[in-house]
């Protein structure tokens, strides 16, 4: 389980959006969200779009790994799909807030790598989130006002990358991906492997 988060608008879609294109074993935990739908946002492959009372009902029926307001909306990610993607085997990535990676971390332990983005200044931010430019100007001062918020949470994760640069950006991801990969008690069937090395070692020794 791979978690994303940063201040909106640090670019965690946009590297996102990149890793998924190029890291065949990587799904995209699609968040049901409140959220109006932004131009050029599609149902059911950013976002799941429901009403409060659908959300409501999900959460009572127990559908949600975790779940958390952000900016007036209502986020959660599905257990549904989760839980499918990891039993066959799959790496799943998650683009949610800091609430939302605490409960994870809470329920997942050792399989939850988080990476926080920053942007590399404040001028910067508030550039991407203009350039954006989807969301009403009231929208992107509440976020630039929530930036420092969410900011504060960045000593919780376990790695830190500012994005400065988009494809140097993905790079360090993909780097942290493959060394988490990597890591001897994420590699199953290890064990057996060595032990057949040196069966085969000590048979050529004689
Ligand atoms: N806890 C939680 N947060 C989410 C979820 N989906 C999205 N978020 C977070 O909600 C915030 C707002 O997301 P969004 O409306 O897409 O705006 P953007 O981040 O500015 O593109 C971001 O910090 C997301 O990471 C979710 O399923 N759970
Ligand atoms: N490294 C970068 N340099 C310049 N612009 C970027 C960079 N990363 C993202 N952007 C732009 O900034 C805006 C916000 O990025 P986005 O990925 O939507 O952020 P988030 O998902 O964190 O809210 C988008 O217009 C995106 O194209």
């Amino acid at each position: 389980m791979l978690v994303l988060s940063s201040p909106s608008g640090a670019g965690k879609t946009t590297i996102s959006r990149a890793l998924l294109e190029r890291e065949q074993n990587l799904r995209l935990s699609i968040s049901v969200t409140t959220r109006p739908q932004r131009p050029g946002e599609r149902e059911g492959v950013d976002y799941t779009f429901v009403d409060d009372a659908t959300f409501a009902r999900m959460r009572e029926e127990g559908a949600f790994l975790e779940h958390a307001r952000v900016f007036g909306n209502y986020y959660a990610t599905p257990r549904a799909a989760v839980e499918e993607a990891l039993n066959q085997g799959q790496d799943v990535l998650f683009d949610i807030d800091w609430q939302g990676t605490q409960q994870l971390r809470e329920s997942a332990r050792d399989d939850l790598v988080s990476v926080f983005i920053l942007p590399p200044s404040t001028e910067e931010l508030a550039r991407r989130l203009h350039k954006r430019a989807q969301d009403p100007e009231e929208v992107v001062r509440q976020r630039m006002a929530k930036a420092t918020d969410e900011m504060s949470h960045w000593a919780e994760y376990d790695y830190i990358v500012v994005n400065e640069d988009v494809e140097e950006s993905v790079r360090r991801v993909t780097a942290i991906l493959e060394a988490e990969r990597l890591r001897r008690d994420r590699q199953t069937g290890l064990r057996d492997f060595v032990q057949q090395l040196s069966h085969q070692a000590e048979k050529a020794g004689g």
